[in-house]
């Protein structure tokens, strides 16, 4: 029983008061790029429907950031998704992004866009599964190359397209 109860997570729209939960949970993820506190603070206000918490014991352990394109508003740009490392291999990252998309706000999605680095594979799989999961394809892009990044830190952040999404 504890067994099952121990991967029992929620999933729920992101507010203000998780702010710095995500923030910790992003700067812990070592994959990302962490943002200011008031950048997480910021996007669950301004963005709130489509920044999306998963909850476990009352805590959150992943997150996903994510907004429709002003140009594109058929588009729904995926920022960051993170899932704690203690709660990995549950399907929190899968869940989070099928919420996503499932929102009233994107019932009208037919792209979904993100950027992934080459070597973040699992974050890779996980789009390819997302794109599965909607039978739609999934098509690789410019995004942004590393000489855009001052310094000699960053990798590309390879754009991964997935659509036209065929809405049933
Ligand atoms: C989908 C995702 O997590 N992309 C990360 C983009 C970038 N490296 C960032 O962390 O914001």
């Amino acid at each position: 029983h504890n067994a099952i109860e121990a991967c029992r997570f929620t999933i729920r729209k992101a507010n203000v008061h998780d702010g710095k939960r995500i923030w910790r949970l992003v700067s812990e993820s070592g994959r990302l790029d962490v943002n200011s506190p008031y950048c997480y603070i910021m996007l669950t206000e301004y963005f709130k429907d489509t920044c999306l918490v998963a909850e476990m014991g009352g805590e959150a352990v992943g997150f996903v950031s994510a907004f429709l394109q002003p140009a594109k508003p058929e588009t729904l740009f995926v920022w960051q998704i993170a899932v704690s490392d203690a709660h990995r291999g549950h399907g929190i990252a899968d869940s989070l992004l099928s919420a996503l998309v499932a929102e009233e706000c994107c019932r009208r999605v037919r792209f979904v866009e993100a950027t992934v680095s080459p070597d973040n594979r699992p974050s890779k799989r996980l789009f390819e599964k997302l794109a599965r999961k909607l039978g739609a394809p999934l098509a690789a892009g410019e995004g942004f190359a590393a000489s855009l990044f001052p310094g000699e830190a960053h990798e590309d952040e390879r754009l991964i397209r997935i659509g036209p999404i065929l809405r049933h």
